[in-house]
C-alpha cells in the first residue's frame, strides 16, 4: 500500500484527472521506488495513459499530487522531472535510423548533460566525452546488445530496437524509468528476453521501473508489486500471486480472453 512516507523513487497521491466533464482517473495512489518493477494494468480505457502522463509531467493532475525523491513536482516540467532522476520509454519509438545503434544510446546521455549545461553541449568539454563513452557502455552491456552497437536502428529486428531505446533511457542515468507498453511489437520469445532484462536491470543496477503494459505474461513474470485500473479507479493492488487470483481482476478482464489466460497460464507461484 502506497504510505505517507518519502519514497526513493516516484510517489503519486490521490491523483485525479478530468478531461472536461470526465473523469478519467480517480484517486490512484502508487509508490515506484528504487529496485522494484511496479506495474500499471487495466484494461483499454482505464487511465494507464493518463495517470503515466501526470507521473511525466505531460499533463497536470486535477488534484493529487506527485512526488520524486520527496519533492512535490506535480507542477514541473517533464524537463525538470528528468533532471530529477525520471525518465521514460515511449510506445512509438524514437530512434533515428541515419544513427548507428551506439549513436543512438549516447544521445540519451548527452541530452542529459546537455539539459543541465547547455553551454557545455556547445563546447564538448573532453571530461564530458569520457563521462558519455562510460555510461553509453554500461548501458550497451546491461541491456545486452553489444554486438549491435555499429548497425542501424532500421535493420534490426522490434525486440532489438525495444532495447536499444531501454539502453538510451539506461545511459540518461535515470533513477526510476517509465516504460510505456514496452512489450508492444514484439513476439513471445522477445518479450521473454526483455523481462529478464529488466529484472537485471533492478537487481544489478538498483532502478527502478514503472511499467504500463497490456501484455499480461510481462507483467505477471516481472513486477513485484501490480497496480490495476479499471474505468479510472484503482481496484486492486498487490503482487503478481494475489493479482493472478482476484477474482476482482479476472471481472474486469471478462471478455478478454488474451489476458484472463495469461493470469491463468502465465501465473507460477514458484517465480513469485
Ligand atoms: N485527451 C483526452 N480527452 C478526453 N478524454 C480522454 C483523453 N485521453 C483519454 N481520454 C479518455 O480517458 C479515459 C482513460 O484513457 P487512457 O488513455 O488513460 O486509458 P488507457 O488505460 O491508457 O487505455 P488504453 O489501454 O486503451 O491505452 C478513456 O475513457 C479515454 O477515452
Amino acid at each position: 500500500m502506497a504510505g505517507q512516507d518519502v519514497v526513493d523513487g516516484l510517489a503519486v497521491r490521490e491523483v485525479s484527472v478530468r478531461y472536461g466533464g470526465h473523469l478519467a482517473v480517480d484517486r490512484i495512489s502508487l509508490d515506484a521506488p528504487k529496485g522494484r518493477i511496479t506495474g500499471l494494468i487495466g484494461p483499454n480505457g482505464a487511465g494507464k495513459t493518463t495517470t503515466f502522463n501526470a507521473c511525466t509531467g505531460l499533463l497536470r493532475p486535477t488534484s493529487g499530487t506527485v512526488h520524486l525523491f520527496g519533492e512535490d513536482v506535480t507542477g514541473s516540467t517533464p524537463h525538470h522531472r528528468a533532471q530529477k532522476g525520471l525518465g521514460r520509454t515511449f510506445q512509438r519509438m524514437e530512434l533515428f535510423d541515419s544513427l548507428t545503434v551506439r549513436d543512438n544510446v549516447s544521445l540519451g546521455r548527452e541530452a542529459g548533460l546537455a539539459g543541465s549545461k547547455p553551454w557545455r553541449h556547445i563546447l564538448g568539454r573532453r571530461s564530458d566525452a569520457g563521462v558519455v563513452a562510460a555510461a553509453v557502455d554500461e548501458a550497451i552491456e546491461a541491456c545486452g546488445i553489444t554486438n549491435l552497437i555499429d548497425r542501424r536502428p532500421a535493420d534490426l529486428s522490434t525486440g532489438q530496437r525495444r532495447l536499444v531505446e531501454l539502453a538510451r533511457c539506461m545511459a540518461g542515468g535515470f533513477q526510476v524509468m517509465l516504460l510505456d507498453e514496452p512489450s508492444s511489437g514484439l513476439d513471445k520469445t522477445e518479450t521473454k528476453r526483455f523481462g529478464e532484462i529488466l529484472r537485471s536491470l533492478v537487481a544489478d543496477r538498483g532502478v527502478g521501473i514503472l511499467i504500463v503494459e497490456h501484455d499480461m505474461s510481462l507483467v505477471m513474470s516481472t513486477c513485484d508489486y501490480i497496480h490495476v485500473l479499471d474505468f479510472g479507479k484503482p481496484i486492486f493492488e498487490g503482487t503478481a500471486r494475489e493479482v493472478g487470483t482476484s477474482d476482482l481482476v479476472r471481472a474486469a478482464y471478462l471478455g478478454s480472453e488474451a489476458v484472463e489466460e495469461s493470469l491463468d497460464v502465465n501465473f507460477d507461484p514458484a517465480e513469485v
